[in-house]
C-alpha cells in the first residue's frame, strides 16, 4: 500500500489555553480529494495549519507526504505542498503583476532568482486558472475572485503532490468558482491529493470523494459529503449549527449540514461564510 498523503494520530492542539483540536486521527490517501467541513470555530483552519507546521502540535502526531510532524519536529516538505490560505489578497499593497506573484511560488532558500523557465512555468500555471491573458497586469486591479485564482496558480506552479485550499469558495463569483472546479478536476486526473476546507459543498461537492466533519476540534463524521438542507445556499438562509461535543464520530452516514439543534447551545455563522469577505 502506498504512503498516505496525510495521516494523523491523536493530534491535539492547544491555543491560548483552549483545546482547539482534540485527539484527531484521520488518514487521507494519496490522490484523494477530501473536504473538511464544520461550523465556524470547529477547528478546520487550525487542523490544516497544524498539518503545515504553521501552528505547534501539542500532542499526537501528523505525517504529511511521509514526513513526520510532532511536538518536537515541525519540518514540512514545502516543495511538494501547495497552500492557499483563507481570505487573503494577492496584492498586499505591492504592485506586482500576476506573473510575478505566481513565479514567487518557485522561490525557495535554494532558488532566489526566477529565470525564463520560471516565467514560463508561471504563465502555464496562470493558464490553468484561466488567467493566461492577464499575466502582465497588476494584481491590484483584479477582483477578489481573480486574486484568489492568482494565489491558486502560485500554489500550483511547483506542481505540488498535495494542494490545501482553505475556504476557496468564500467571497468569489461564479466564474472563479467554476474555474476552481475545473482546476480541481484537472488535479484529480493528475493524481494530486486535494484537501479543501469548505463551508458549503457548492460547485466543488461533486469533486469531493470524502468529507470529514469537525465539531469542537473533534472528528464527528467521515464519509459522503453532507447534503445541505434546501435553501442553505440562499443568502437569506438562517445558518445555525449544533454545538455539542459528546457525540461519537459517525462513518458513512449523511448528516446534513444543518443537523437539528440540541437544546441549549447554538452556534451562528458569521456573514463571512455567506460569501462575503471579512474576518472569521
Ligand atoms: N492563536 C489562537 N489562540 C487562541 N485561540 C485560537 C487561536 N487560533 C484559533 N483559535 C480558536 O480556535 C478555534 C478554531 O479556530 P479555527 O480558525 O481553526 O476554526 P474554523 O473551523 O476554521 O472556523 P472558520 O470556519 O470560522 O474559519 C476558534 O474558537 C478560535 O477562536
Amino acid at each position: 500500500m502506498s504512503t498516505p498523503a496525510i495521516r494523523t494520530s491523536g493530534l491535539t492542539v492547544l491555543l491560548g489555553g483552549h483545546r482547539v483540536l482534540n485527539d484527531v486521527s484521520l488518514e487521507i490517501a494519496s490522490g484523494e480529494s477530501v473536504a473538511l467541513f464544520g461550523a465556524n470555530g470547529s477547528g478546520k483552519s487550525t487542523l490544516v495549519r497544524a498539518l503545515l507546521g504553521l501552528v505547534p502540535i501539542t500532542a499526537g502526531r501528523a505525517e504529511v507526504l511521509g514526513t513526520v510532524l510532532g511536538s518536537r519536529t515541525q519540518r514540512v516538505p514545502w516543495q511538494r505542498v501547495g497552500y492557499v490560505p483563507q481570505r487573503i489578497t494577492a496584492s498586499a499593497g505591492v504592485p506586482a503583476t500576476a506573473e510575478e506573484v505566481v513565479a514567487s511560488g518557485l522561490l525557495s532558500f535554494r532558488r532566489l532568482r526566477i529565470g525564463r523557465s520560471g516565467r514560463e512555468q508561471a504563465r502555464a500555471a496562470l493558464a490553468e486558472v484561466g488567467l493566461a491573458d492577464r499575466a502582465k497586469e497588476s494584481v491590484q486591479i483584479f477582483s477578489g475572485g481573480q486574486q484568489q485564482r492568482v494565489l491558486i496558480a502560485r500554489a500550483l506552479v511547483r506542481e505540488p503532490e498535495l494542494l490545501v485550499l482553505d475556504e476557496p469558495l468564500a467571497g468569489i463569483d461564479h466564474d472563479s468558482a467554476d474555474s476552481l472546479a475545473g482546476t480541481i478536476t484537472m488535479l484529480r486526473q493528475r493524481g494530486t491529493t486535494v484537501l479543501t476546507v469548505l463551508h458549503e459543498p457548492g460547485v466543488l461537492g461533486p469533486l469531493v470523494e470524502r468529507a470529514i466533519m469537525l465539531r469542537e476540534g473533534r472528528v464527528i463524521h467521515e464519509g459522503p459529503v453532507p447534503a445541505p438542507e434546501p435553501g442553505h445556499e440562499d443568502p437569506a438562509h438562517d445558518h445555525v449549527h449544533p454545538h455539542v461535543s459528546s457525540e461519537p464520530a459517525t462513518h458513512g452516514r449523511n448528516l446534513g449540514l444543518d443537523a437539528p439543534l440540541p437544546q441549549g447551545e447554538r452556534h451562528r455563522e458569521d456573514a463571512a461564510h455567506r460569501g462575503e469577505q471579512g474576518a472569521s
